[in-house]
């Protein structure tokens, strides 16, 4: 069984790699950094370190990876002679491997047609999958979109677990936290497919990604923006402040009452899985840099993520939504070095005002109650400053 996955980053070593190579996969990464491509090749195994007390290490054999910039050709044969296809890019970067997956599928329907293909993006987006197919299908012509609509399923998924940056001698070398969640929503799958062992197949994956976009992401951009503000460079500092921990709380109830109202999960429940989350966020064997977990604000503030959708809906159904929204007005404060979107929103601010940066990122307009509400706590926030 061969698996090809996009990105030999954190979440890509230590999680869906040593998932999939635990399945009994090889598996090829692909990626555009040289060192760790190269190290990849020549070592053909990688370290993964759980975080926790005994700090168990496992190691990841089987491996092996390509350069897409500089073996582009090699890296679409990979995929056409695959079992499996999963990415773990970030979001934006789809849009950049659909290219060497479209090239992939067309070698495939000359010499592989009748074998399906899954391809999964693991992502921390809503139809990461989906909006990776789009990006393919936008580069195959018509007769290559029929083979595909019969032959490749791209199967939506939410993944869950905390890798914070690795500043290890090894290149290869991650520390991840024990806890990993994969759900795959199943009902876009053909049958018979070999199953990944730890993922969980699910008929609707949307309360799982909802629940784990709402809860881990929301409540880690809420330690983040609001840790920040407080002066922490770490989401460990941060969380030990009631003032930062007690804010994520009010936001997951928040989102939490939304998820409630939604999907239907158990209050007891969620509040158990609200809990697990902040301990995890607090876990002293992981050091996470408040500028990792607030990255790529501009997405974090988009309309389909995980900020402006639950308080939308909250808004919607008439729940509360100020926390998520003073969490939004946070966002505004946010620095981190070499982050573009910091950059874009710094200037946007600079030039058009809180109010305008909050309608246009958000998606939302200036008249909406959201806006009004993040703009009076960004104004509140600025005289505290
Ligand atoms: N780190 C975490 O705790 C979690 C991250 N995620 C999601 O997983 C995805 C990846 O995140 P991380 O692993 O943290 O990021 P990362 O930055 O560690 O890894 C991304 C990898 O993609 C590679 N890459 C960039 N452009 C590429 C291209 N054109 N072709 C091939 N590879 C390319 C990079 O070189 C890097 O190795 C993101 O969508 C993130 O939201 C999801 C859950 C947890
Ligand atoms: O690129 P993003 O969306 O910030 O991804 C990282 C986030 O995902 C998580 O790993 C949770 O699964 C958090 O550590 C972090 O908030």
């Amino acid at each position: 069984m061969k698996a090809v996955h996009f990105g030999a980053g954190n979440i890509g070593r230590g999680f869906i790699g040593l998932l999939l190579s635990r399945s009994g996969y090889e598996v090829c990464f692909v990626d555009v950094n040289d060192r760790v491509v190269s190290e990849l090749k020549r070592r053909g195994e990688y370290p993964v370190i759980l975080a926790s007390e005994q700090r168990e290490t496992l190691t990841v054999t089987g491996v092996t990876a390509l350069n897409s910039m500089s073996e582009p050709e090699a890296a679409a044969r990979a995929v056409a002679d695959s079992d499996l296809v999963t990415t773990a890019v970030g979001v934006s970067i789809l849009k950049h491997i659909a290219g060497t997956i479209a090239e992939g599928l067309k070698l495939r329907k000359q010499g592989n047609a009748e074998a399906k293909l899954h391809i999964i993006a693991c992502e921390n987006a809503i139809g990461g999958s989906s909006q990776l197919k789009e990006h393919v299908y936008a580069l195959l012509d018509e007769e290559m979109r029929r083979w595909a609509d019969q032959t490749v399923a791209f199967p939506d998924a939410a993944v869950d677990r905390i890798v914070p940056l690795q500043q290890h001698e090894d290149p290869l070398q991650v520390v991840v936290e024990p806890f990993y969640e994969w759900a795959v929503d199943q009902s876009q799958m053909f049958a018979g497919f070999h199953k990944v062992e730890g993922v969980h197949y699910v008929d609707r994956l949307e309360p799982y990604i909802e629940r784990k976009l709402f809860t881990v992401n929301t409540g880690h951009c809420s330690a983040a923006y609001i840790g920040q503000l407080q002066g922490y460079a770490t989401i460990q500092e941060a969380m030990k402040d009631e003032k930062v921990a007690g804010h994520v709380r009010l936001v997951l109830a928040e989102s939490g009452a939304v998820l409630i109202a939604k999907h239907g999960f158990k209050e007891a429940e969620h509040q158990a899985y609200i809990e697990t989350t902040l301990q995890r966020f607090a876990n002293p064997a992981l050091t996470d840099e408040v500028s990792r977990v607030g990255r790529s604000p501009l997405r974090k503030l988009s309309p389909g993520d995980r900020l402006v959708s639950p308080a939308t809906q909250a808004y919607e159904r008439g729940l509360g939504y100020d926390y998520l929204a003073r969490t939004m007005a946070a966002a505004l404060f946010f620095t981190a070095a070499d982050d573009v979107e910091v950059e874009e929103l710094q200037a946007h601010l600079r030039g058009a005002g809180p109010e305008s940066t909050l309608a246009k990122y958000t998606g939302l307009g200036a008249d909406h109650p959201i806006v009004q509400a993040a703009l009076r706590h960004y104004e509140e926030l600025s005289k505290a400053r």
